[in-house]
């Protein structure tokens, strides 16, 4: 199916316009729990430049829709599309090597190990010899390179030495973004980076996230709907394991189905 085809299919009812780079495309989505279909033709596109939010109330299938994205759940039907090539049946770790990482819902770092070592070990992680991550990996210039600039980019500049264990929550997810970052990941699967913060880190953690759009592509999964109406560029709204509506933040906004059917009390 051409890419544009699948861009066009890339809603619940009105697609958005086809613009931009687009990498990566979920072409109807279904993934099944026994009888429960925790996810059912969910289509979407990721476009670099742009960040797309996914919103829905609790056991929308947010977390179901992602996991198939990033290769931690396969899906029962549907496709997923890495710059026009079907990526579907490769693992979480061969969907990391070519451009897709993903953060967690829960910090998911080393937290006796430094900023440094966390990157290194991540960047090191598409390195083709990863059996050589510990031995070697202090004298790979290019794995160094990648992790300090991670670092950088993700606004942990100084903090390298740090044990990753004993920074704030805020500066945990940012290390987590990092560790994203230092393998590479063209886009970027993040699910709920704000969760558990105060508002003055989650407000440098929307700032982050405006940065790392301009040249990635973002899929962000996020309760916080002050942080996801400041940053994204395309919301998707899912109830029930299928797409509500997907559009601009506006026509969100404006929507009385997600007013409805998502928070049922007229207030996005
Ligand atoms: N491994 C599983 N086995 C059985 N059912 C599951 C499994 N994972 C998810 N589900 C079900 O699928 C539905 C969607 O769950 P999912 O976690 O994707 O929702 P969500 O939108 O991410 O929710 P939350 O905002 O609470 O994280 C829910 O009814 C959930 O109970």
């Amino acid at each position: 199916m051409a890419e544009a085809d699948l861009q066009i299919r890339g809603t619940a009812s009105a697609a958005p316009a086809a613009q931009g780079d687009v990498l990566l495309v979920a072409d109807k989505l279904t993934r099944r729990f026994g009888g429960l279909a925790a996810n059912q033709d969910v289509c979407l596109s990721l476009e670099r430049g742009m960040l797309h939010a996914l919103l829905g109330p609790n056991g929308a299938g947010k977390s179901t829709c992602i996991n198939m994205l990033s290769g931690d759940l396969p899906p029962s039907e549907g496709r997923i599309l890495l710059r026009g090539q079907d990526v579907t049946r490769l693992s979480a770790a061969q969907r990391s090597k070519i451009g897709i990482g993903r953060s967690y819902q829960r910090t998911n770092i080393f937290p006796g190990f430094t900023v440094l070592e966390n990157c290194r070990l991540a960047a090191q992680s598409r390195n083709p010899r990863p059996w050589k991550i510990f031995t070697d990996a202090l004298g790979l210039t290019d794995t160094l390179e990648r992790a300090r600039a991670a670092i950088v980019e993700a606004g942990l500049a100084g903090r390298e030495q740090r044990i990753a264990g004993t920074m704030s929550h805020g500066e945990q997810r940012q290390l987590e973004i990092a560790m994203v970052l230092a393998t590479d990941a063209e886009v970027l699967l993040l699910d709920e980076p704000l969760a558990g913060m105060g508002s003055e880190e989650s407000a440098q953690m929307v700032e982050l996230l405006k940065r790392l759009k301009q040249n990635r592509a973002i899929l962000l999964v996020e309760h916080d709907m002050d942080a996801v109406f400041a940053v994204a560029d395309t919301i998707t709204v899912m109830v029930n394991g299928v797409v509500l509506e997907s559009g601009p933040p506006e026509q969100i906004r404006n929507s009385a189905d997600v007013q409805t059917a998502y928070l049922g009390d007229g207030h996005v």
